[in-house]
């Protein structure tokens, strides 16, 4: 189909003794959010490591676009961005320089190269602007000064500038009060809306019934169900997570 972004094809993974995952098929669209749920040990984080390309995968095959990826480098050229459970930022550097991190900008040329800061200002508030977030208005201020909340959204935003075309989030609302969540929420189907594919996992049932756009259980490493999240409640998901349908 033209507008997927991920394509999942048969994908197996053992780790010695362990099948952590066995023919598992999965698709996501642009601009489509699909929230991967599953008991401890379903196997959510090895399917995450293998679309993000830190695991290969034994058998099957991850296509972005068309395109084969079994490593980090592949997942980074084919515009697939990751926001880690840690989020990955550092607290004594501002929200401007944390969204560049590791992508600087510098203006001049040879030994008078500098960072151009006002750019990465400039840029930093377009695209948190993207994400329609008034509370990230100051991108001088430092990243300690921000809620968790606050953080994840930026942790968001620094993904989807660098991320052309999937997104991976790992629990993204764990340990935040409920208006952060609403927040954070938010800043993902903004993320959707701008035409990225989204796969998060998480724990929290009710925020991703309400976000989702395909709810996929895992259960012992395969697709128990893969469906619009319309009618279901939290205990229809519980029910199938643990396998007493
Ligand atoms: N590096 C590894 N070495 C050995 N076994 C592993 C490894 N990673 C995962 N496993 C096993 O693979 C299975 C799936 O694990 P995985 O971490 O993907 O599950 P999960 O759904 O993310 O669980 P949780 O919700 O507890 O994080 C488990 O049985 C786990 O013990």
């Amino acid at each position: 189909m033209v507008d997927e972004v991920l394509t999942i094809s048969d994908v197996g993974k053992r780790f010695g003794a362990v099948t952590a995952l066995r023919d598992v098929n999965l698709t996501v669209r642009a601009g489509e959010i699909v929230a991967l749920l599953g008991d401890n040990g379903a196997g959510k984080s090895t399917l995450m490591n293998v679309i993000c390309g830190s695991h290969a995968a034994d058998t099957g095959v991850v296509a972005v676009r068309g395109e084969p990826l079994t490593s980090l480098a592949d997942a980074k050229r084919l515009g697939v961005g990751v926001v880690y459970q840690d989020l990955a930022l550092a607290p004594h550097l501002s929200l401007a320089e944390n969204l560049f991190l590791g992508n600087e900008l510098a203006r001049g040329f040879g030994p008078f190269r500098v960072l151009d800061r006002a750019r990465m200002r400039g840029e930093a508030r377009a695209a948190i602007e993207r994400l329609g977030i008034s509370t990230l208005r100051d991108v001088r201020l430092p990243v300690a000064s921000l809620s968790g909340g606050q953080r994840q959204v930026l942790a968001v935003a620094r993904a989807m500038k660098w991320a052309e075309r999937l997104i991976l989030l790992d629990e993204p609302t764990a340990a935040l009060g409920p208006k952060q969540v609403g927040i954070v929420l938010d800043s993902i189907r903004k993320a959707a809306d701008h035409g990225l594919g989204v796969v998060l996992v998480s724990h929290d049932i009710p925020s991703v019934l309400e976000l989702a756009d395909r709810i996929v259980i895992l259960r012992h490493g395969t697709v128990a169900k893969d469906v619009p999240p319309d009618g279901l409640s939290v205990s229809d998901v519980v029910t199938v997570m643990v396998g007493e349908e």
